[in-house]
């Protein structure tokens, strides 16, 4: 285009601009404010179509899954799951098979179920990324840590994680679980034989970090308090600030962050205290190597990471791995919490069960409280096993994991995503099939999932994930779960501390599920 076309279309919208505004003024005055209010409304419907006709021309070309019809404007579909989302989601899977497009708050979302959804779980990072999703565009956890931090959390933490708490090795973690656990006990209840506990989440979320401080990170700072708290407190921090970063566009996020830095004292806390035991060990090593010694290294996740080879041939720094202790609280802290909530709600809530799992333990541990719990203890348990796998089972949020499609994924039926384009899978219903809407408490039955174990992944228990992803974590998670409900039954009783039942599972959003945070009583067993 030269100048005097330009400078010509300019003229030409500036006369048109001339002539209709003293008309739109002379209509704003003559006009009552209902037929505004109703013009304005037009004008937003009609521009939410016109973005939405753009967007469906730019996909024009792949095979999409049919879209969900009924979206209102702006929210989309997310009323409707509001309202009761296992019956939305139900409905959707009937009128339009495994695959469909469903609006959230107005951004189109690929929902899969079915074998679709278990083909979503399992793919690969490179076309369905967690990270590029749910982590960076929801948690925004990129504002909290450093890229190495990320690298070191999803390419190394994986590897790491299968070689240190595996099946086979976490039976050796046992022991210093039951010390931080004890630690947690004292720590976090008070000494008095009955009281209520008013914040049971706080209470199950720093106990968790005083199981996993010392076994993941290290002895040398397992009973440091700020490193517990700092653990316990890291995924919250993150988590505060959701509701700041959705409602604020992205470009002013980095206006904002400086002042909701209130996950920065992590980082801080960190090099501190995690890095000089680094330096520290790696000097205990090169030491024993120069005096031809052997070195006995730790075997926790610290030493993992401290030992990882990167490509080059080098290792992270000590203030790396102690930034990346982060990203295992990250990972470990809130999950195994959650869980841990949901089956001691369970518990509370249905007193069949707890008398079930109290007879298990006194049938294998005995009546003892002071007897000391072994890994083959609870080897022993298969009742207390499926109670904590059909917890986890009932815990699957109903639209779950939120993986951004990084290049055009196709479903084995045909159906493709396009890349930017997030997948949700429909957990709670691939865990339950068509009994996903059960809501009443008495409903629960531990005996459904038969003997699996509550750390084997199945088509109808996906809350750890499916296929090269699945949580390597599981292990460990499952026996912090599980000596935890051990622990407290051994030594009190628990129930609702009012008449009304604790609901264990909620949800957020009308699909995220979460605990109960209802206040529960503590009473101590009688020696
Ligand atoms: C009940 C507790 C837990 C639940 C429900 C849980 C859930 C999950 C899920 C669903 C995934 C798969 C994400 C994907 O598809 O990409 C995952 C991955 C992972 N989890 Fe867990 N997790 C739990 C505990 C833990 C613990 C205790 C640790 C470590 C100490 C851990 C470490 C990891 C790691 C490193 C990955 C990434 C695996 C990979 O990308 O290959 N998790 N977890």
């Amino acid at each position: 285009m030269t100048d005097t076309t330009i400078s010509r279309s300019i003229e030409t919208v500036l006369k048109i601009v001339n002539d209709i505004s003293p008309r739109i003024a002379s209509a704003y005055q003559t006009t009552t404010r209902n037929e505004l209010i109703l013009v304005g409304g037009a004008a937003l419907f009609s521009v939410y179509n016109l973005v939405q006709y753009i967007k469906d021309k730019s996909t024009a070309k792949y095979y999409l899954p049919p879209r969900v019809p009924f979206a209102l404007p702006l929210v989309g579909h997310s009323l409707y799951l509001l309202w009761d989302s296992n019956q939305f989601i139900d409905w959707c899977a009937k009128k339009y098979g495994e695959v469909y497009e469903i609006s959230i708050m107005g951004k189109i979302v690929t929902v899969a179920s079915g074998l679709s959804g278990q083909e979503a779980l399992k793919a690969d990072t490179d076309f369905l990324s967690l990270e590029e999703g749910v982590i960076k565009d929801v948690l925004y956890l990129q504002y909290a840590i450093d890229k190495t931090t990320f690298e070191i959390g999803f390419y190394v933490n994986p590897v790491v994680a299968k070689a240190v708490i595996s099946h086979k090795k976490v039976p050796r973690h046992t022991e210093g679980i039951l010390k931080g656990m004890d630690a947690g006990f004292k720590n976090l209840l008070p000494a008095t034989d009955s009281f209520v506990l008013k914040d049971p989440n706080h209470f199950f979320q720093r106990l968790i970090a005083h199981m996993s401080v010392p076994t993941l990170i290290g002895k040398e700072v397992g009973d440091n308090a700020t490193v517990i708290e700092s653990f316990a407190a890291f995924t919250a921090d993150v988590t505060d600030n959701i509701p700041i970063f959705m409602s604020v566009p992205v470009v002013f996020h980095r206006f904002i962050t400086p002042y909701l830095q209130s996950f920065k004292r992590h980082r801080v806390i960190m090099s501190k205290f995690i890095a000089p035991v680094v330096e520290s060990r790696r000097q205990a090593a090169d030491a024993a190597k120069l005096k031809g010694e052997t070195y006995k290294a730790e075997d926790d996740f610290l030493q993992g990471l401290l030992e990882f080879v990167k490509p080059d041939g080098t290792n992270y720094t000590a203030d790396q791995v102690a930034q990346a202790t982060l990203l295992v609280a990250f990972a470990s802290v809130h999950t195994t919490a959650t869980n841990l909530a949901f089956c001691a709600y369970w518990i509370v809530s249905r007193p069949d069960i707890k008398q079930a799992i109290l007879e298990e333990i006194e049938s294998v541990v005995g009546k003892d409280i002071n007897t000391e719990l072994t890994y083959e203890h609870f080897e022993n348990m298969p009742y207390l096993d499926k109670v904590i796998r059909e917890s986890v089972r009932q815990g699957a949020d109903v639209l779950a994991v939120g993986k951004k499609c990084l290049k055009t994924f196709t479903f084995s039926n045909g159906y493709q995503v396009p890349a930017g384009r997030v997948v949700e899978t429909t957990n709670r219903r691939l865990n339950m099939g068509l009994s996903a809407n059960r809501v009443d408490i008495s409903e629960m039955d531990p005996l459904e999932s038969g003997s699996r174990p509550p750390t084997t992944a199945s088509r109808d228990y996906v809350t750890f994930g499916m296929g090269k992803h699945l949580c390597p974590g599981r292990f460990f998670a499952v026996l912090e779960i599980k000596l935890t409900i051990i622990q407290l039954l051994r030594q009190y009783d628990i129930t609702p501390s009012t008449s009304s039942p604790a609901h264990p599972v909620k949800l957020i959003g009308g699909f995220m599920a979460t605990n109960s945070s209802a206040p529960i009583r503590f009473t101590k067993r009688k020696l």
